[in-house]
């Protein structure tokens, strides 16, 4: 009896199944292989084949993926419901973005997109607030929320941290947050961190009359994660920040559980993640880490400037549409744009990216000529102006800390 080989994986006929995770991949085959052959290597390598022939039994072949279309240089593989343990984000990646990604069979390949199914989709949380935290943790319906990370990055005492934090809060801004290097150093320690930033917070809700939150970091392996959520609700807290790529999928999903109980959101932010999407011809794209984030139930997710800041983006909008599109009635997620921003990109950034967004500028703020406070007004300023459809440079004449922001940054 023949066994099965990877030819069996390939099937252009093949309708998938309302129930079968369809994935998209760019592939560039190896020099002495048919696109066809490297598909059909890829379907079987992500579910149950190899390289050898192989005798098998009874319903094995149920679990194998098919490579149903190709055209062009992308293929789409259809998985079968099956072949998952579901809600285990790292067996799912252990398929669909493992082994593939090294094989001989390719030159290059990328995984682009996935078509979530209702079963495998709802088999994990997804965010416990989304975008909703725009009304349930700040009074802010009908503007972006801001934030703002004190730089320099790490360095700073605990005390100069909270007293940044204090500044900036009564200057308008919304939320605090750790950057993504700021853990649990000697000159800066997590808990007297917290707490201290936290009364800083309290004083500045006292002082403005606007409710004010913290994205503390806790970064860490998933046991002290824990450890540190319950600090933070404990504090008084609303938010933890977790860097999803370098903890890893699988503490994500630990720390998630968690804060339902403790009713936290989660703020995700990606450090590392160009790692994987920054080269187009290959690795994972950002579009899939953030539906993962979101099926693993981060709240607000680093999507972006839409090309206006200072790192690389991948369609940001498009990124975007997909956090805020429904999904089998799990909540949507609040992008984030970060990254070289300042009040005079704020105009731009909305209009490209709309006002359900995070605006986040850490040297856009404490870089500005007037200090932290000064800095704070500015950004909030530029978005009280944008959302009220008035050019920065008119209302710009009435407030001088946007002005100086204009002059020193720009509005381009
Ligand atoms: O360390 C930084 O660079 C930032 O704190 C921004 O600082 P600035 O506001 O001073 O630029 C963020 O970590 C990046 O935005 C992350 O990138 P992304 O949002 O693309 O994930
Ligand atoms: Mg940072």
């Amino acid at each position: 009896m023949p066994g099965i080989t990877y030819e069996d994986f390939l099937d252009l006929e093949y309708d998938p199944a309302d129930s079968d995770l369809v994935c998209a991949f760019r592939v560039e085959p190896a020099a002495d292989m048919s696109m066809e052959a490297a598909a059909s290597r890829v379907a079987s390598e992500s579910s149950n084949g190899t390289w050898a022939e192989l005798q098998v039994e009874g319903s094995v072949t149920d679990l194998s993926a098919t490579a149903f279309a190709i055209d062009g240089d992308e293929i789409r593989v259809a998985y079968p419901e099956e072949l998952f343990e579901p809600g285990s984000m790292a067996q799912v990646l252990s398929c669909i973005a493992g082994n593939i990604m090294g094989m001989k069979a390719v030159e290059r390949i990328r995984l682009l997109d996935c078509e979530w199914p209702e079963p495998l989709a709802t088999s994990f949380p997804g965010p416990g607030f989304g975008t909703s935290v725009r009304t349930e943790i700040f009074d802010a319906p009908n503007r972006p929320i801001t934030a703002t990370v004190p730089k320099p990055k790490v360095g700073l005492s605990t005390e100069q941290h909270a007293g940044v934090g204090y500044d900036a809060w009564v200057g308008g801004i919304d939320l605090l947050k750790d950057d993504e290097n700021l853990t649990d150093q000697s000159f800066n320690p997590f808990h007297d961190r917290l707490t201290e930033s936290l009364d800083a917070r309290d004083r500045a809700e006292e002082e403005t009359g606007e409710r004010k939150s913290y994205l503390v970091n806790v970064t860490a392996d998933a046991n002290t994660m824990l450890e540190r959520a319950d600090a933070v609700a404990a504090a008084g807290g609303e938010y933890v920040m977790v860097d999803v790529i370098t903890t890893g999928w699988a503490a994500v999903q630990t720390v998630r559980e968690r804060c339902a109980e403790l009713g936290l959101a989660i703020h995700a932010h990606r450090a590392m993640h160009a790692a994987f999407d920054r080269v187009p011809s290959h690795g994972v794209s950002m579009r899939v880490l953030a539906q993962i984030a979101r099926l693993c139930g981060a709240d607000q997710l680093h999507t972006g400037t839409a090309d206006l800041g200072k790192l690389e983006n991948e369609d940001t909008v498009g990124i975007n549409e997909w956090l805020y599109a429904d999904l089998y009635g799990l909540n949507d997620v609040l992008p984030t744009a970060s990254g070289g921003l300042h009040p005079g990109l704020v105009p731009e950034l909305i209009e490209r990216c709309g006002t359900n967004i995070c605006v986040q500028a850490g040297g856009g703020v404490h870089g500005h000529p007037d200090g932290t406070a000064a800095g704070a007004k500015a950004l909030r300023q530029s978005i009280d102006a944008t959302v009220e459809g008035i050019p920065l440079e008119e209302y710009a004449e009435d407030y001088p800390e946007l002005a100086v922001a204009i002059e020193k940054w720009g509005t381009e």
